[in-house]
């Protein structure tokens, strides 16, 4: 019987639990994948829409090595929500203590930095989560010019719909529609993310233009189906607005979760995303040795 501890946290609504496998122990007690679709079961679990698991850093560059599975078990390379929890957890348990602390990620290096109350309480959590990518190769989005531009998708209802395709790390279908109301935002979603044109399937966002301050968006994760807020997502969101001259380089983001504040720091080509880290509750979970059918928390 292996017990391992986790924290279950939030950023706007985008849930995650958080376990510390620095020394291997919970990938010996049960593969990750598995692990994921365990633990992320709203009914059967404790549920949420991904597993993060801390790591050591595989070289000097960084501190601490960022790992996280979405909730169907695939692997994903980054997330920008994920990233506020997990350097909450680090610094609220003394893992690191530094505010600001380099993260190596499947997608590279992504550098938060925690905002701490007096009495050391993680408020919230400002990310450098680097450069977009707008290549069409790099994202990857299967198309004629390489180079990041609005393109038309052929749905196989017969329909064609408009992305913008952007790479924060991981993949970004970029959707404008008039009114949000309107959008079944899951069978298209699904529908995208499965999209022959995007060979690593795709992460969904549809955005209305409130302002040119101000998106309001709903997303279809990849791997995760809707959540209620994706924080690359909301970046990708941004870098397509203003590439298309429906914003300027700020915007806050309005989910069905919460808001996030989008800044595309031009001279560094960085995109800084800032929100909020909530701790939701703690616990143990108890897997058997073998294959984890009696997992207990
Ligand atoms: N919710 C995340 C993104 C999680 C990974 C994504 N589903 C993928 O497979 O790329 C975020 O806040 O960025």
């Amino acid at each position: 019987m292996t017990q391992i501890l986790f924290s279950k946290m939030q950023g706007i609504g985008n849930d995650f639990v958080v376990m510390d496998d620095r020394d291997g122990s919970i990938e010996a007690a049960m593969p990750y994948p598995q692990l994921a679709e365990k633990l992320c079961d709203r009914h059967f679990g404790i549920g949420a829409d991904g597993i993060i698991l801390v790591k050591d850093s595989e070289d000097e560059d960084h501190d601490i090595r960022f790992v996280i599975y979405n909730s169907d078990g695939s692997r994903a390379d980054m997330c920008g929500n994920g990233m506020r929890c997990f350097a909450k957890y680090l610094y609220e348990k003394n893992i690191i203590d530094k505010k600001q602390i380099r993260v190596q990620t499947d997608a590279g290096t992504v550098v938060p930095e925690v905002v701490a109350d007096a009495s050391g309480r993680v408020t919230s959590v400002k990310v450098d989560m680097g450069p977009p990518v707008m290549s069409c190769r790099q994202v990857p989005f299967v198309c004629d010019k390489d180079t990041a531009v609005e393109a038309s998708v052929d749905m196989a209802d017969g329909s064609t719909v408009t992305v913008t395709a952007v790479g924060m790390g991981n993949p970004h279908a970029v959707v404008f529609v008039k009114d949000l109301s309107e959008v079944d935002v899951a069978a298209q979603g699904r529908a995208l993310e499965i999209h022959p044109r995007f060979p690593a399937k795709t992460n969904v966002e549809f955005i209305q233009v409130m302002d040119d301050q101000t998106l309001k968006m709903k997303v279809w994760e990849r791997g995760a189906g809707m959540t209620l807020a994706c924080g690359t997502g909301a970046c990708a969101a941004l870098t397509a607005a203003h590439i298309t001259g429906r914003t300027g380089n700020y915007a806050t983001v309005v989910l069905d979760g919460g808001d996030l504040a989008i800044f595309w720091d031009k001279s560094t080509n960085h995109l800084i995303k800032t929100g909020p880290a909530r701790l939701v509750f703690e616990g143990v979970i108890r897997v058997s040795a073998g294959n984890g059918a009696d997992t207990e928390f």
